[in-house]
């Protein structure tokens, strides 16, 4: 089995060996001779990754894992093995930062979010697809099979779906999804930063702009109590300053349980990203993801 690594020091030396098992237990399994096998492997960072989305993707976004298969199906692909000897896969682009950040949401270790990363990549490379409940459901059980067989288990961790589902999951309904969630924690921790010793209601934002960086803010009150600012348009107000104006999603957090954002915030955001995400929700557990456009049909424009 040959996988050709770029960018290799990003993570350990036994991180390279579980990868080299996982690929060759996922080749096996398939019924493919791992010896005549190879997968190119990138790991980068998440400028990089988020220029590769958008350029192979159109989605213009930070994400964990992208897949380049060399053939468009198995069949093609152990044709060409036969005739030459050797089965190029194709290429695995990994941001192992995106990775780490996911494994802390989720609650388990970034080997087990890395290696999964890797087998689900894997089994795209093979042809496996879940744009469907169907191929979900054939694609699922032998990723699994893979970790199982690796020994990596889930343990506590909360059910978790790659990214390009979760960045495609329409807003609405109840977010279950892990950056929903890393976003909402951020929120949460810069909280108590909040300077509010007239309403005692503390606030925190985190506001993600679309090149993946997260600007934080609380509210911050003023003795004149108009001069008082929202949690969101301080966090907003700190990205704008610092260059970004496109933002993807904004979490809210209060002392006082769910909070609505008020109405200047949501005219205050508009003015940039009217479609972004809002996620609100008492504890991380009940979140709730609505479209800005939503919560301000019709927004005052010049
Ligand atoms: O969406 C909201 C609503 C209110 N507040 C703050 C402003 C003020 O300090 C306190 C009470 O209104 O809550 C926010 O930060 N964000
Ligand atoms: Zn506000």
């Amino acid at each position: 089995m040959e996988i050709f690594f770029d960018e290799q020091e990003r993570v350990s030396e036994e991180l390279i060996e579980t990868m080299r098992k996982a690929a060759e237990i996922s080749l096996r399994k398939e019924g493919l001779d791992p010896e005549i096998c190879e997968i190119s492997v990138s790991f980068t960072d998440g400028e990089r990754i988020r220029e590769l989305n958008r350029e192979y993707r159109g989605v213009d976004r930070v994400t964990d894992v992208l897949s380049f298969p060399q053939f468009d199906s198995v069949e093609e692909l152990e044709e060409i093995g036969e005739m030459t000897g050797v089965m190029e896969l194709g290429d695995v682009v990994i941001c192992a930062d995106r990775a780490r950040e996911q494994a802390e949401a989720f609650g388990h270790s970034f080997e087990r979010e890395l290696i999964y990363l890797f087998v689900h990549s894997i089994h795209h490379l093979l042809g496996y697809d879940h744009m469907t409940e169907e191929d979900k459901a054939e694609m699922r059980p032998r990723e699994e099979a893979v970790m199982e067989e690796l020994g990596i288990t889930r343990g506590e961790a909360a059910p978790e779906e790659p990214a390009e589902e979760r960045k495609e999951a329409p807003a609405g309904g109840q977010a279950e999804h892990a950056y929903q969630k890393a976003l909402y924690r951020k929120a949460r921790e810069v909280m108590k930063n909040a300077y509010a010793p007239y309403s005692r209601f503390t606030v925190g934002a985190a506001l993600e702009a679309e090149d993946g960086s997260v600007w934080t803010g609380v509210n911050v009150e003023n003795a004149s109590f108009g001069g008082t600012i929202c949690a969101e348009r301080t966090a907003c107000v700190k990205a704008v300053s610092e260059g970004r104006t496109r933002f993807r999603s904004i979490a809210i957090c209060s002392s006082g349980g769910e909070v609505e954002m008020c109405g200047i915030c949501r005219q205050f955001l508009a003015e940039f990203s009217p479609e972004m995400e809002v996620i609100t929700g008492a504890d991380e557990e009940h979140l709730k993801t609505v479209k800005l456009s939503s919560l301000l049909p019709g927004r005052f424009r010049l």
